[in-house]
């Protein structure tokens, strides 16, 4: 069975995703998109073949539309996920699920009501090589229960649209959301702390930040977001366990020696780093659907516990304070603790 996706959002990642499902996945054809930018939605369109359509609830309704992906801005994503869970839809719905609790709650309780899961969200670093061995690795045990993990985000420049707070809103989203993921627990409280600020930022920026989770169980995480380093961009994790550690691993890049030196290159951009795993994300999901099953990738439980807890370190950094995260215990639907 072919799936047939429409696309709400033909912008960078919308069309990032019409490719992958057009070229890459298989068992998936894009049939309908829409844009508040018609001209974005044409051209995005016309090149796979698909139609365009007013707007996201006609979208939504269409029938050459078995399943929606929501790649338009962060605000517009609760309204969407609510269209598509009300005319009983699967929904692929890029981070954040919706910019507030309250409304990712919404999005819960209207799926649970519903009975069965439509929704996933976008967090495709559970769906990357390397953290899918760390997370083998922390599940066999083999170094023992973990205590410390210590991450860094570097982006090497942002636009001057980019504000402190997107630091936990746009990048540090993704470790909060893998972290709970590796972890098998749930952050329960967050700080930041700001070192000295680099002088290659736009005035306004905080940049370096330095955020620290406390997790249910009692490990502690440090992750360093950093996004003027201008060097590339780099993730990094390292667990450290009872009777060892674990790190992920850098992306493969060949070693040049040459003039005396070696050296091997580092990405800089988050599109070449995640490119595989969004790949497999994609795949996954078109396979689920396709064989009538419910997505098994992050729900909307995961969208609501992400928007809940970068909220509170929004909060904690502006206040400078140990913010505790204030989640509702999840519900059995989800399954599991965290
Ligand atoms: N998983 C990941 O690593 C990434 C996720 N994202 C997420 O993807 C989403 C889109 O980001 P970008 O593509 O970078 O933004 P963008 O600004 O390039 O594209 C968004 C598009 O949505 C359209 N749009 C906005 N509201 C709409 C509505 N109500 N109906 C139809 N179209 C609408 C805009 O006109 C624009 O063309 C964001 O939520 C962002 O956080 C973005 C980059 C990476
Ligand atoms: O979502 C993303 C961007 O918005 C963000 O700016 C990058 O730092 C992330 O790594 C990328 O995955």
């Amino acid at each position: 069975m072919t799936v047939r996706v429409g696309v709400i959002g033909a912008g960078w990642i919308g069309q990032e995703h019409i490719r992958r499902l057009t070229g890459t996945v298989t068992g998936a054809r894009v049939t309908a998109v829409t844009d508040i930018d018609p001209a974005r939605a044409e051209q995005a369109a016309a090149r796979v073949g698909a139609r365009v359509v007013a707007d996201g609830a006609e979208l939504i309704a269409a029938d050459d539309v078995d399943a929606v992906l929501v790649t338009s801005w962060g605000a517009t994503h609760a309204e969407h996920a609510l269209g598509a869970i009300a005319a009983g839809k699967p929904v692929f719905c890029e981070k954040p699920l919706a910019t507030t609790a309250e409304d990712c709650l919404r999005i819960v309780e209207t799926e649970m009501e519903h009975g069965r899961r439509l929704v996933q969200v976008g967090f495709m670093r559970r769906y990357d090589a390397g953290y899918r061995q760390l997370k083998q690795v922390l599940d066999s045990g083999r170094i023992g229960e973990p205590l410390v993990v210590h991450c860094a985000h570097r982006n090497p420049t942002v636009p001057e649209t980019y504000t402190s707070d997107m630091a936990a809103l746009d990048t540090a989203v993704h470790e909060i959301d893998v972290l709970r993921w590796l972890l098998d627990d749930e952050i329960v409280s967050t700080q930041v702390v700001t070192p000295r600020a680099t002088s290659r930022r736009f005035a306004h920026l905080k940049d370096p930040q330095i955020m620290l989770f406390e997790t249910a169980k009692g490990v502690r995480i440090d992750l360093e977001v950093f996004v003027n380093c201008q060097y590339g961009y780099d993730i990094q994790c390292e667990a450290v366990g009872e009777e060892g550690l674990v790190r992920l691993p850098d992306p493969a890049a060949v070693g040049v020696r040459t003039a005396g030196r070696h050296s091997t290159e580092v990405l800089t951009d988050w599109v070449g780093r995640f490119a595989d795993a969004f790949d497999t994300e994609f795949r996954e999901w078109i396979a689920e659907l396709a064989a009538g099953n419910e997505p098994s990738g992050p729900s909307a439980w995961d969208g609501y516990a992400a928007t809940v807890i970068t909220s509170a370190t929004v909060e904690a950094i502006e206040s400078g304070r140990v913010v505790a995260t204030d989640m509702k215990p999840r519900p059995a639907f989800y399954g599991g603790t965290a």
